[in-house]
């Protein structure tokens, strides 16, 4: 309850005095007493009703704020779930691109990518006038290497003989699986005198190869057929001649290369 300030206390003390009882003015200050009484509790009831609001008023913009803050971080939550989701699906796809283009045994280029290539380099050596050579190598005897030793072993042989051959191609050239231990090289910008100096090289460093497994040593060879693009000739027509070449170096002895026609 409010206490009186002096003008109040001066009005309650003249009501109370017996002296001022039946002046005129009694009465009339009496109610004025009341009415100023009345509207002091008024307003006090208003301000509480006010300070309530308020009070009100705060509580809901915590809880509004508090929420906000919790979407907030589930927001952050789910983006970083969707950058993790992306990084995947990218990881996916790189990882789905290798294993559809390359060898799963060898991991060098499988059939398609080698025939993607070699689209593009005919059409770039068609365009530009560049000589493109391609080669067909072959294992010799490999089926006996696999009867005698088993498939497992034979896959060993295989992948030790691509290692040494991609360590003799240069980065401009293509070594590839064309399909069972028969290998596929593209060589752009290159003339069958160059190729043949490449394929003579590759051919001595296979030879060179010793693969050791368990308590034995293997040696093997490799036949080579080659031929360069002619003008307005398709790849395939080249990698057809390049095939008759090697049958030709299987038939006069093996680990060697023969040119196309
Ligand atoms: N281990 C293994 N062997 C394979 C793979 N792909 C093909 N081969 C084997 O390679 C052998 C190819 O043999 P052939 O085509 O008869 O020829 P070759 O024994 O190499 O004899 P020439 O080519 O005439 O010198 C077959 O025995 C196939 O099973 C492979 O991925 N792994």
């Amino acid at each position: 309850m409010r206490g009186h300030n002096p003008l109040e206390a001066q009005v309650v003390e003249s009501l109370a005095d017996p002296a001022h009882q039946g002046h005129p003015l009694h009465e009339t200050l009496s109610q004025l007493w009341e009415a100023h009484h009345n509207l002091l509790n008024r307003i006090e009831r208003i301000a509480r009703v006010s300070d309530g609001y308020q009070s009100i008023a705060r509580d809901r913009e915590l809880t509004l704020s508090a929420r906000f803050d919790k979407q907030l971080r589930q927001l952050e939550k789910v983006a970083r779930i969707s950058d993790r989701y992306q990084m995947m699906m990218h990881d996916l796809n790189i990882a789905l691109r290798e294993a559809s283009t390359h060898d799963a045994l060898t991991g060098i280029a499988n059939r398609r990518l080698l025939t993607e290539r070699l689209r593009e380099e005919t059409e770039r050596a068609r365009r530009y006038e560049r000589p493109l050579c391609v080669a067909i190598v072959d294992i010799d005897y490999f089926k006996v290497v696999n009867d005698d030793h088993g498939h497992e072993i034979g896959d060993s042989v295989l992948i030790e003989v691509v290692q040494v051959m991609e360590a003799q191609i240069r980065e401009h050239d293509l070594c590839g699986r064309w399909g069972g231990e028969e290998f596929l090289i593209v060589m752009p910008e290159t003339s069958t005198d160059n190729a043949i100096l490449v394929l003579e090289r590759l051919r001595q460093a296979v030879e060179a190869l010793r693969v050791h497994i368990r308590d034995k040593t293997l040696a093997v060879t490799v036949s080579l057929g080659l031929a360069e693009l002619g003008i307005g000739e398709s790849y395939s027509s080249a990698i057809n001649r390049a095939d008759t070449a090697l049958l030709r170096a299987k038939r006069n002895g093996r680990n060697r290369y023969e040119r196309a026609d």
